[in-house]
């Protein structure tokens, strides 16, 4: 298959994840016409309209997968189901999942043994093109696939390609759920900030450029971020006092511990739900 200049794509699922993808695609200025969406709930038809510009449909059918990319934006529970409809309903269109703990191998026993699958996870920041995916692609999988592939989820941010499908479980725990850890971490810091006297807006201000400024210098700079953080450290200073705490509370074994709960939490996903 020869990379198509643009690509017509069909999205089953048209809800948080779906469109954080297709509005990184937006941004890119990828012709949102080209772009179905396929989701039971009429009442988002509207909305997916107006806001993104894409086409929509309310259920499977030939038509509306009429594409060269259909992307599974399902819940992990819902798609098994999901995949036996669609299954009758291939030709040669590249499959994209981006469902949490749902392996290549129960997906495509479900798909009754189409291989043409890439399984990804991306994450929400992908909306300002921002996030960044872990990628892993079936043997089958040809080179303009794997390039199609590369250049849609480019449109959401970062790439990163792996080898080890295993290894998903891993990417899902750290930057699949990772903006919900980031989130609770400036809820947080803000907070303190109005236990200290600042106004709810000043904190937030003050904590949301202090996440951001932080991130942007650790990715820009090739000083490594132990480095950074020594940096801001001064000798008998305040920054001194607040990671003292923090390392007293253990926040490395804390973000070590719910990093392993939600690896662990997809490894069930797709035991169990594999199982079916
Ligand atoms: N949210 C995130 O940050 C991330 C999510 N993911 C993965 O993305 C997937 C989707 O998650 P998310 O977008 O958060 O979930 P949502 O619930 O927001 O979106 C799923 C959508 O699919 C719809 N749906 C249900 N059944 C069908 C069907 N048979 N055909 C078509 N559409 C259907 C749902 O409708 P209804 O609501 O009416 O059921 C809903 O609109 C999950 O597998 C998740 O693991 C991956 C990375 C990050
Ligand atoms: O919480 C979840 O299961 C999904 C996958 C990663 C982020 N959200």
């Amino acid at each position: 298959m020869s990379t198509p200049a643009s690509p017509r794509i069909a999205f089953i699922g048209g809800g948080n994840m779906a469109q954080a993808l297709i509005t990184g695609l937006k941004q890119r200025a990828f012709a949102m016409q080209q772009i179905t969406v396929i989701d039971p709930d009429a009442g988002k038809h509207q909305q997916l309209q107006d806001k993104l510009g894409v086409r929509t449909a309310a259920a499977l059918s030939e038509q509306a997968l009429q594409a060269d990319v259909i992307v599974l934006a399902v819940k992990p529970q819902q798609l098994k189901a999901v995949a036996e409809s669609l299954a009758p309903l291939l030709r040669s269109q590249l499959v994209i999942s981006v469902a949490a703990g749902i392996r290549t191998a129960d997906l495509s026993r479900w798909l009754n043994g189409y291989r043409t699958l890439v399984r990804t996870m991306p994450n929400t920041p992908a909306q300002i093109q921002a996030g960044v995916t872990g990628v892993f692609a079936l043997a089958e999988v040809n080179d303009a696939q794997r390039q199609l592939t590369d250049s849609l989820l480019q449109a959401a941010g970062e790439v990163v390609w792996l080898t080890d499908e295993a290894q998903l479980d891993a990417v899902t725990a750290i930057s699949g759920s990772g903006p919900a850890y980031v989130f609770l971490l400036i809820e947080a810091l803000t907070k303190a900030g109005v236990a200290l006297g600042l106004d709810q807006a000043q904190a937030q201000q003050l904590s949301i450029a202090t996440f951001k400024g932080a991130s942007l210098l650790a990715a820009a700079s090739e000083t490594p971020i132990a480095t950074l953080r020594e940096q801001v450290t001064s000798k008998g200073g305040t920054t001194e006092q607040g990671l003292l705490s923090l390392n007293q509370h253990d926040i490395h074994a804390i973000m070590q511990h719910a990093a392993q709960q939600a690896a662990n939490r997809a490894k069930t996903l797709g035991d169990e739900l594999g199982a079916q």
